[in-house]
């Protein structure tokens, strides 16, 4: 999915964007910037399998999307020196599509799943006893004369990668050794993003253009490299160079505001302050309002305007917060203390 800039949205879609990210993947702990408390943890569980010559434990990796999940199964497969088999949620409808899979990894492998969350439920239920025991059961048949046939598979580390880990049940979260929670990017490591993008790209952009980049890409790794790509097109066909300048032409031209905040953000912002007087509102409403799915504005939207403080999630719903109303510059009415930031 992308927005109608095709900026800032989760998913690569054309070939173009893709073969841009996977340039621009870092292959090593080494080179994965930011996220230093898990990097020092995965670091430390692939030494602990290498010692002990066996296979990573099983990894769950969560956060928004665009945070270098996909990247970091990679680099665990890579750095252990295993194969790498990645496939989705969405891919795994039935529990025979899980079965085929497992039973074909080989000794060692990783196996990537991303967006586990939406993985068929009896495919779920498959797989506890895979990351266990290292074995499923098969059924054979139907009605009273269906009979079960256990298949040992070849030990594997999974990698789970989800925007939605309250959607996983507990029996599968807790069968991960490890659970990573990926934060949104600082600043400063966007910055370090960007450089080592530019000299990967061989583009040569300054320190302030840079900033202004990293300052403007709602703290994820994926925005800042497609914005510098955006000023990168718009410095070589308007001249002049990736400078500050380029950058405030090329973000105003794709609706980048001066906080970060795309078309979608600030359309969900209006909509509970202009129609819904602040919230709260229930997320369906605030969807249909806004023409896009729930599950949207759940995973990509919210998580980052609760992080800058404009919006809270209430048990009556969404509410947006002072700040939000002054970055629309709407006047907030006075409700007699109502609002929950009003105290
Ligand atoms: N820590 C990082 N350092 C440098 N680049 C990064 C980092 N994290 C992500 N990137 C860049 O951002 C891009 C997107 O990352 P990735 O595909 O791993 O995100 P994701 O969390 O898997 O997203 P999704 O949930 O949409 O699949 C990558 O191509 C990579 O170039």
């Amino acid at each position: 999915m992308t927005d109608d800039t095709g900026l800032v949205r989760p998913a690569p879609e054309s070939d173009a964007e893709l073969a841009f990210e996977g340039a621009l993947r870092p292959r090593s702990l080494a080179e994965f910037v930011g996220q230093a408390k898990v990097r020092g943890q995965l670091q430390l569980l692939l030494d602990a399998a290498a010692m002990q010559n066996r296979t990573p434990d099983h990894i769950l990796l969560a956060g928004p999307p665009g945070l270098g999940k996909t990247t970091l199964a990679m680099i665990v497969a890579h750095e252990s020196g295993r194969p790498l088999r990645m496939s989705s949620g969405p891919a795994i409808q039935h529990a025979g599509d899980l079965a085929a899979l497992l039973s074909s990894l080989v000794p060692g492998e990783v196996l990537f799943i991303d967006e586990i969350h939406r993985m068929a439920r009896n495919a779920e239920e498959m797989l506890y006893l895979a990351m266990e025991d290292f074995r499923i059961d098969i059924m054979v048949g139907k009605g009273a004369g269906a009979t079960s046939i256990p298949l040992d598979l070849a030990p594997f580390t999974l990698v789970g990668a989800t925007t939605r880990s309250g959607l996983l049940p507990n029996p599968l979260r807790d069968r991960f050794g490890f659970t990573a929670n990926l934060e949104f990017y600082e600043t400063y490591e966007l910055e370090e993003v960007l450089s080592r993008a530019a000299r990967l790209l061989d583009l040569d952009i300054p320190h302030d253009a840079r900033r202004e980049i990293a300052s403007r890409s709602r703290g994820t790794p994926r925005i800042a490299n497609r914005l510098l790509r955006r000023v990168r097109d718009f410095a070589l066909v308007r001249g002049g160079g990736a400078g500050l300048a380029a950058v405030h032409g090329a973000l105003e031209l794709y609706d980048v505001d001066p906080i970060g905040l795309d078309r979608l953000d600030r359309a969900v912002l209006e909509a509970i302050v202009s129609r819904f007087e602040g919230g709260p509102v229930g997320l369906s409403t605030l969807a249909v309002s806004v023409g896009e799915e729930a599950d949207t504005i759940e995973s990509v939207v919210e998580p980052f305007l609760v992080r800058v403080g404009m919006l809270s999630r209430t048990p009556r719903g969404r509410v947006a917060t002072r700040r939000a109303w002054d970055h629309l510059g709407v006047r907030r009415p006075d409700r007699g203390g109502l609002f929950d930031d009003d105290i």
